[in-house]
């Protein structure tokens, strides 16, 4: 199976909320809730990927000194093997705006479990949680 190297940011505000964004209608896994990012593409690293998708899907500019590594995703989906690196980021330039049909939602990781979300990201919720 191929493995899918996704690279993805736990967006952080200062009231310790994280910025979640809902598959839009149409796409792989529609209506679920996931944390912002998108495929890294060929000649790309996680974090050029990652500042190139944050800057496509919510118009917000960071930097690669501002992500820190926090944790991943592994999971086997049916059709391909996903691996997702999560970073965290607490500084960026503007203010996220959807920009690709997303509904965007500011939670807190105790409410997480109300936001259906994709099986890869169901165990990152608790490291996300015990680590804000
Ligand atoms: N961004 C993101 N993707 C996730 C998460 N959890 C998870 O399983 N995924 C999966 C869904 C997709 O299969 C893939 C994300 O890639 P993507 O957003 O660029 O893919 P897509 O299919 O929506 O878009 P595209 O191929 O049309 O560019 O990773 C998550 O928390 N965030
Ligand atoms: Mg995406």
């Amino acid at each position: 199976m191929k493995t899918v190297l996704v690279s993805a940011v736990a967006l952080i505000d200062i009231d310790g909320r994280v910025l979640i964004a809902q598959r839009p209608e149409g796409k792989s896994m529609a209506g679920l809730w996931e944390f912002p990012g998108g495929k890294v593409e060929q000649g790309e690293t996680p974090e050029v990927a990652l500042i190139r998708e944050l800057q496509e899907e919510l118009g917000i500019d960071t930097w690669a000194s501002c992500l820190a590594p926090l944790t991943f995703a592994s999971h086997s989906y049916d059709t391909f093997h996903l691996l997702m690196p999560l970073f965290a980021c607490r500084k960026w330039n503007g203010t996220p705006m959807s920009r690709e049909g997303q509904t965007l939602k500011w939670v807190r990781p105790q409410e997480m479990k109300d936001y259906p979300m994709p099986a890869a990201d169901i165990p990152l919720i608790p490291i996300l949680r015990d680590w804000l």
